[in-house]
């Protein structure tokens, strides 16, 4: 089958190389031309972990084409897919104007029978909107048709999470055009959920606000653990074992960050608002994570004192592992924090190499976690990238002034613990750990 995708982004992007790769032939589209000539050339623009791979493969088998012209990409697709950003505005309620946009320069060029899907994640009744739109801008009048097909991908395991979705939503008012739609993705082996376009859009916001509560909830578990001497790594395994609970999206650390999350909540708590209902429970679980984010800075302060001309290595600055997306992360809070009381900050991360240090607070970005740690105060553990397990740390530690690690991810290993002679190891929702002279107290 032939798809346009319009918005080459995170989604748009990991989504056209798996549909190339189920077999269909996919043209994507970006008024970005930049990122088109790079994708072209079969470089990603994005970090995420086998994308390139599958990119190459299918520019290679001629399955995958990149335009910047919309009406170049959408000639001869049946499906259109549209998957452009809807960032949050300065009062939390989402940005529509580059999918409005998009919806313009489609219906510009639709044609009769066209499935128009909209992947981009939107507030309950947008797509009757975008249809509208496209409807308006259509020269032909074409009959067309929308399908509210939300995304649940996450980034840094896009493509593994495409291949093994838990479930397909479609959003249809056509229910021929909802069968042509499970035709297009019936090599996903994945359920479907057919529903109005209302409930789909809805169960995308649903769905990111639980998660994100959860987070916030096993987050208060971790505090309550700190003051009452449990453990939250039992606790949450404990808690996680009853099957109606589940222990996916429960370690606890410093918050969540991310693309989706902070923007999809808040968006969520609008739409309530919209309707006179108060969503106080989405508003904690905001407050909670909000504070959450600032927990290591906390325990620095205790542990360090006074900030001031302290030195802190911050190490991960992705707001998760195997990305390279800031959007935020709780490293920008954590170090416009630090800067604001006075700290001297370095920063290693494996993938980011540039940080907008007017706006995000003064990093000196390092190239390797031991120029990173140089003579620091304190090390912060922001984002649990694997190669941090690895490290040689009784050694590292050693070249800081004083070895205080201040794990925001739990991630620190437990016999690297014990393989330091001299420590301060203070995790999240679990007892510190103090050593000197290879001696606990
Ligand atoms: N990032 C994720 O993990 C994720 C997962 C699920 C859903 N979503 C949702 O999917 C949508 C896209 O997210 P993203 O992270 O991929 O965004 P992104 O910002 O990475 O990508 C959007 C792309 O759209 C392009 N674009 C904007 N207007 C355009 C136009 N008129 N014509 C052509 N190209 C245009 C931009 O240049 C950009 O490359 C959002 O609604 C988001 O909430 C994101
Ligand atoms: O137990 C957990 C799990 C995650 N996080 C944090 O939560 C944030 C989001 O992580 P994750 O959900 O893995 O990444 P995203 O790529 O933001 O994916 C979320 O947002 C996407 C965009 O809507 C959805 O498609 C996905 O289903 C949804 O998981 C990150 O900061 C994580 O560190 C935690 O703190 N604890």
């Amino acid at each position: 089958m032939n798809v346009a995708i319009v918005g080459t982004g995170y989604v748009g992007l990991s989504t056209g190389v798996c549909l190339a790769e189920i077999g269909h032939h996919v043209t994507c589209i970006d008024h970005d031309e930049k990122k088109i000539k790079l994708l072209q050339k079969g470089t990603s623009p994005i970090f995420e972990p086998g994308l390139e791979e599958l990119l190459q493969k299918h520019i290679l088998s001629k399955q995958l084409h990149f335009t910047s012209s919309i009406q170049e990409g959408m000639k001869g697709s049946e499906f259109i897919i549209l998957s452009v950003g809807t960032p949050s505005k300065k009062d939390g309620r989402v940005q529509l104007s580059e999918l409005e946009k998009a919806a313009e320069q489609v219906g510009a060029h639709i044609e009769k029978g066209m499935i128009v899907l909209i992947k981009s994640t939107v507030p309950v009744g947008t797509c009757e909107r975008i249809k509208q739109i496209i409807r308006n801008h259509s020269k032909n009048e074409a009959e067309f048709h929308i399908i509210s097909n939300p995304e649940f991908l996450r980034e840094g395991s896009a493509i593994q999470d495409t291949f093994s979705a838990d479930r397909i939503i479609i959003g249809y008012e056509n229910r021929d055009a909802a069968e042509r739609v499970k035709e297009l993705y019936r090599p996903f082996h994945a359920p479907y959920v057919l529903t109005n376009i209302r409930s789909a859009e809805l169960i995308k916001y649903a769905a990111n606000a639980f998660l994100a509560t959860k987070i916030s909830f096993i987050n208060m578990i971790a505090n309550l653990c700190e003051q009452v001497g449990a453990d939250i790594s039992e606790v949450a395994t404990g808690v996680g074992m009853d099957a109606r609970i589940g222990s996916d999206f429960f370690r606890a650390g410093i918050g969540y960050g991310g693309s989706c999350f902070p923007k999809d909540v808040q968006a969520l708590i609008h739409t309530a608002e919209d309707e006179n209902i108060d969503f106080s429970l989405l508003k904690e679980t905001v407050a909670i994570n909000e504070r959450q984010q600032q927990i290591l800075l906390k325990k620095a302060e205790n542990v360090l004192g006074d900030l001031q001309g302290k030195k802190i290595a911050l190490l991960g600055l992705s707001f998760k592992p195997n990305t390279d997306d800031l959007r935020q992360a709780p490293s920008i809070a954590i170090s416009r924090s630090l800067q604001e009381r006075g700290a001297i900050i370095t920063a290693y991360d494996p993938v980011i190499k540039k940080w907008d240090s007017a706006s995000n607070g003064n990093v000196q970005l390092k190239n390797s976690v031991t120029d990173a740690l140089q003579n620091a105060d304190g090390v912060f553990l922001v984002t649990e990238w694997d190669e941090f397990r690895r490290l040689p740390w009784p050694a590292l530690l050693e070249t800081m002034k004083r070895p205080a690690v201040f794990d925001g991810r739990n991630c620190f290993p437990t016999e690297q613990v014990e393989a330091c002679k001299k420590i301060e190891y203070y995790p999240i929702g679990r007892k510190p750990i103090i050593k000197s002279n290879g001696e606990s107290s």
